[in-house]
């Protein structure tokens, strides 16, 4: 046997310990096919009059004979489909076996969704979650997708403002109601808008007039139609309209300067409330956790209402609510005043919020700060404060509304968790944030997706780009909401849900998606264990029924 000579290369690989040379050299042929092994040398060791084996590891396998079989295709094919398998079974309601007639209705959810996926495939230009909403607001409205989603119980909505809930049809209506008042700039860029028995005092030097007075001598046409652009954001060319992210959201912001006094009125504030649990429980939104920044409410008789009496109001619109609608499951509320405030008035916030919990214990479920994320205050510097506050008020932090990569915004998605946030609202960066990934999966916090806020307010162009769509891949604890439907004219829920179905979610996702997303919506809901059973069963009953009526469109889509 060859034996080659030791060199320094060897030296410390792998030692074999033998007798006599004819053992070692054995030891040598059972390396030298071993494919580990490029070459082995034996050599007396100095004591004992043993053999030390020294080899050297082979090079990784670099010759083509070294190189693993490539699959046959039906091997490949094999590997793929278990590939595909393994992913699927990941993705959010993967886990839900759907029964005998729920399977009948998926059937009819997969064709209408490949024909629109493929559609979209073939022309871009036709598939409507792609484009911004503002430019699909009715071809969505006029699809079957939007049919089927519309009439589907979607369970709750766990993210929407105080403000923007209702539709603008009835923010236009509330301008028919008597004294109410408006004063203007000369460029009417300027509005404001007030109840009173009387004429108010001039503002800046401006009269007040009566929006019923102005709306004859105008022509109720012309005059409600510049209503109506106060209160939306809506317009057919965004992207010319809004500049950047900064330039819509001080347009955003100032909608809610310019509704407040429209909806404080104490008659208007309750009826307001009352609509929007109506418009949201029409499109299939049976429970409604909202924030709100709780404004001073006023009367004719120029009473002041604040904080608790605000609630107060809450409280009595829903409980008539309730009383008319059997079926509705109920509304909670989180006290979400803004972030850009100094330390005292945070302070009070505690003080304010210690106070309504007190009062309204099951109502008013926790804390929040809200506006805009990149221009306020970032959550570490309220962190002392919070910490301070009793346990049970819980916290459903805004945080990660941001495309600013590590910076201090960026970062209250780590504080919102450190802080025990029991939801997230966006959490649109989340994605650049491993351990926040990791955390929300342990502690089962939500992530509140609100995929047409996101795109309205710049932070992404087609939804198809949006976060959500790995978060759904993985099952990530996630709802989808719809924040401020009201200012991008959007129905409370089902637009929402059509853009996270078609656009975010895989082109494979079916209706195990969709009501994965509904149990979700009641699971992280604030709901107690109890009322949570309540809830599951009323949502159970329309799901049933919903399944069957699906089941009865199928001659419409020639099944
Ligand atoms: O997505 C959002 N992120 C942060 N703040 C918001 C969002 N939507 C609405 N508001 C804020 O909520 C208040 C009314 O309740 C408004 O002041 C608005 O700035
Ligand atoms: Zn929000």
């Amino acid at each position: 046997m060859l034996i080659p000579k030791l060199n320094d290369k060897m030296a410390c690989f792998k030692q074999i310990y033998s007798k006599g040379p004819t053992l070692a050299q054995l030891a040598i042929a059972w390396l030298a096919i071993s494919s580990h092994v490029e070459c082995a040398v034996a050599s007396p060791h100095y004591r004992n009059n043993i053999y030390v084996i020294y080899a050297t590891a082979a090079a990784e396998p670099e010759s083509e004979t070294n190189m693993p079989d490539r699959p046959s295709f039906d091997e490949y094919k094999v590997s793929r489909s278990m590939f595909f398998q393994d992913e699927n079974s990941r993705a959010l309601g993967s886990k839900l076996k759907l029964n005998e007639r729920e399977l009948l209705a998926n059937e009819i959810f997969q064709l209408v969704k490949k024909r629109d996926m493929d559609n979209g495939f073939a022309d871009p230009r036709k598939f409507a979650p792609a484009k911004h909403i503002f430019k699909a607001l009715d071809e969505i409205k006029k699809s079957d997708m939007f049919y089927l989603l519309k009439a589907m119980p979607k369970g709750g909505v766990l993210h929407a403002h105080d403000t923007a809930l209702t539709s603008t049809d009835y923010v236009v209506s509330l301008t028919y109601l008597p004294n109410l008042w408006i004063c203007s700039s000369p460029d009417s860029n300027d509005v404001a808008f007030k109840f009173a028995r009387t004429q108010p005092e001039p503002t800046d030097g401006l009269e007040w007039t009566l929006v019923a007075d102005q709306r004859a001598k105008r022509g109720a046409d012309d005059y409600d139609a510049e209503i109506r652009k106060l209160f939306t954001l809506y317009t057919p060319n965004p992207e010319i309209e809004y500049k950047d992210i900064n330039h819509v959201w001080e347009c955003f912001i100032g909608i809610f300067i310019k509704i407040t006094p429209l909806l404080t009125y104490v008659p208007v504030w309750k009826a307001y409330y009352k609509q929007a649990l109506k418009e949201f429980y029409e499109d299939g939104v049976q429970y409604l956790e909202f924030r709100g920044t709780l404004p001073d409410l006023y009367d004719l008789d120029g009473k002041i209402y604040k904080n608790a009496e605000v609630v107060e109001v809450y409280v009595e619109a829903l409980e008539e609510f309730r009383a008319e609608n059997p079926g509705f499951i109920g509304s909670k509320f989180v006290y979400a005043p803004t972030r850009k405030v100094d330390d005292a008035t945070f302070a009070e916030y505690m003080r304010i919020v210690v106070d309504l919990k007190a009062k309204y214990p099951n109502f008013v479920v926790g804390f929040d700060i809200v506006s805009q994320e990149d221009a306020g205050r970032p959550l570490i510097d309220f962190a002392e404060p919070l910490l301070n506050l009793p346990n049970d008020i819980n916290f459903y932090f805004h945080a990660g509304e941001t495309n600013w990569n590590g910076m201090s915004t960026d970062e209250n998605l780590i504080d919102a968790v450190l802080l025990g946030t029991k939801r997230i609202g966006h959490g649109y960066a989340i994605l650049k944030h491993p351990k926040v990934l990791e955390a929300i999966r342990k502690k089962s916090i939500a992530i509140e997706l609100n995929p047409i806020s996101n795109q309205v307010l710049k932070l992404v162009d087609d939804n198809r780009n949006h976060p959500g769509g790995y978060l759904f891949a993985d099952d990530y604890p996630v709802v989808v909401s719809s924040d401020d439907p009201s200012f991008w004219e959007a129905t409370p829920l089902t637009h929402d849900f059509y853009i996270a179905f078609l656009g975010i979610a895989s082109a494979h996702a079916d209706l195990r998606t969709l009501k994965q997303l509904a149990i979700n919506s009641l699971e992280y809901s604030s709901l107690n264990f109890a009322e949570k059973r309540a809830a599951m069963k009323k949502w159970e009953e329309k799901w049933n029924l919903y399944i069957e009526w699906v089941i009865s469109q199928k001659s419409k889509y020639n099944l």
